[in-house]
């Protein structure tokens, strides 16, 4: 990645920005390749979510994340480049892809915040591969053509353009001046969307995806369990609803950042017309400053009604030997996939209460140094999936998931997240989700099994965790 200096930032006057792009076209005829031309701006108070919406063609791709608490977000809208893949080696195989067009790219701009430069979205399922067909793609990167951020009370925007032998530069000079203006001062009152409130849909049905069968799955699973063939194995249900009008995901969105301040909220547009949206307590792995984040969440609890029954709540489960186990099962799987790669987590013994508006789960905050040898999406393929999600020992648990809940995951449980140039980024695990497909929502809930685990309870549990989408839809 070659990096222009900032006093040749474009943008701040149109003359400007045609020499950089002048120059990135020379520089695609002399090396026979398309350059990314990344353009990187500060601007005023824009809100990420507002901005998308107003942009948002539901035959695009788009990604966006927010965790309120960290008083963070980006959204990214259009892919410039993009790439699917599918198999055991996807995630190498969107590092050489990223690799390949950060060689090519040309980065101009205010580079000194968070979220600027340009950044790669991805969301990868929970399997390997998917069927023929299936909703989405096992890997999906893509490199976007709007990208707007917060981060901190600090606002940009990134432009990343394609440029090549052919590329009509008034044409690219326009599309980035225009886009300069529009998100340097956005409007907010110029959507015609903002002029009415969301209208929400009503649910009219709800069907189970694989009726009758979790119960079942959860005995046969602990009947495996005591013959020694794996000591835990997550298992999940799906229902879907149809409403009586289309879902607007962004709207649900709005929704879900509001009651989840503490998770992180996501939408992936697949360019489909399909949206995976969620809030997510679970960050698989963040990586910044060289420093790593990562977590095991598992073992679950509902909230109480009041102060006291809550806290009952959380004490029962902070003594229950079965959830403790299910819970070190976990952390001790991150520990050992991260030792895997030459990184040595560091993490407390005993978990701790991580509340949800919804649920309340066992919680242990895992932290470590990475040199910059190790990439972020060769640590992601090692320690996807966790037995938060799949189970362990994984190559006994995960291949009976799909046998026993008779269901494709598709990228419930998988993974969505962001990574950059500066081997950064943040990757979360796509739980307490819905794929949105019009009228129609399909959403996923599962629960740990080990040994001592009670089918009905865990029915439960499930029922509540799907309550974090069901009362947004
Ligand atoms: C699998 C899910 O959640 C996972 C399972 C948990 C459990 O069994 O206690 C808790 C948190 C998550 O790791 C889900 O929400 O769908």
């Amino acid at each position: 990645m070659q990096i222009i200096p900032s006093e040749m930032l474009p943008g701040r006057d149109e003359a400007a920005l045609r020499r950089f792009l002048e120059g990135c076209k020379e520089a695609a005829v002399t090396k026979g390749h398309f350059q990314i031309a990344s353009i990187s701006l500060e601007v005023k108070h824009i809100a990420p979510l507002a901005v998308l919406q107003s942009i948002y063609e539901p035959e695009e791709l788009h990604f966006y994340i927010e965790r309120p608490a960290d008083d963070e977000a980006i959204a990214g809208a259009e892919a410039v480049v993009q790439a699917r893949f599918d198999g055991p080696g996807r995630f190498q195989q969107v590092q050489a892809f990223a690799d390949d067009v950060l060689e090519n790219t040309i980065v101009v701009g205010d580079l000194s915040e968070a979220f600027t430069g340009p950044h790669f979205f991805t969301a990868f399922s929970f399997e390997d591969s998917v069927a023929e067909g299936g909703e989405f793609p096992a890997a999906t990167v893509f490199l976007p053509r709007w990208q707007v951020s917060r981060s901190k009370g600090k606002y940009g925007a990134v432009a990343n353009l394609k440029i090549d032998a052919g590329t009509n530069l008034d044409e690219a000079v326009a599309r980035v001046w225009g886009a300069y203006q529009k998100f340097g001062a956005f409007d907010y009152g110029n959507d015609p969307a903002n002029d009415k409130p969301p209208e929400q849909p009503e649910p009219c049905s709800r069907r189970e995806l694989a009726p009758g069968v979790f119960e079942g799955a959860v005995k046969q699973a602990l009947e495996s369990i005591r013959e020694g063939e794996f000591e835990k194995i997550v298992l999940a249900r799906g229902i879907e609803l149809e409403a009586d009008g289309p879902w607007q995901p962004l709207d649900a969105l709005n929704r879900l950042r509001e009651r989840f301040g503490s998770c992180f909220t996501f939408s992936y547009g697949g360019g489909s017309g399909r949206s995976f949206i969620g809030a997510t307590p679970e960050r698989l792995l963040q990586i910044r400053d060289g420093q790593l984040l990562t977590e095991a969440i598992a073992g679950s609890a509902p909230r109480g009604r009041n102060a006291g029954e809550d806290a009952a709540c959380a004490r029962g489960l902070l003594d229950s030997e079965k959830d403790l186990r299910e819970h070190a099962c976990v952390r001790d799987s991150i520990l050992r996939r991260l030792e895997q790669v030459g990184i040595e987590g560091i993490a407390d013994a005993s978990p701790r209460i991580l509340p949800l508006a919804n649920v309340q789960h066992l919680h242990t905050p895992i932290h470590a140094e990475v040199g910059e040898s190790v990439h972020l999406l060769e640590v992601l393929s090692e320690l996807h999936p966790t037995p938060a999600v799949g189970g362990t020992p994984r190559e006994a648990a995960v291949p009976r998931i799909r046998e026993l809940e008779q269901m494709d995951r598709g990228l419930y449980a998988g993974v969505v997240g962001w990574f950059n140039h500066l081997n950064e980024g943040e990757m979360v695990v796509g739980i307490r989700s819905a794929l949105i497909d019009g009228k129609r929502a399909k959403l996923y809930a599962g629960a740990g099994i080990v040994e001592g685990s009670d089918a009905e309870k865990e029915a439960r549990e499930t029922e509540l965790k799907l309550n974090a989408l069901l009362d947004t839809l």
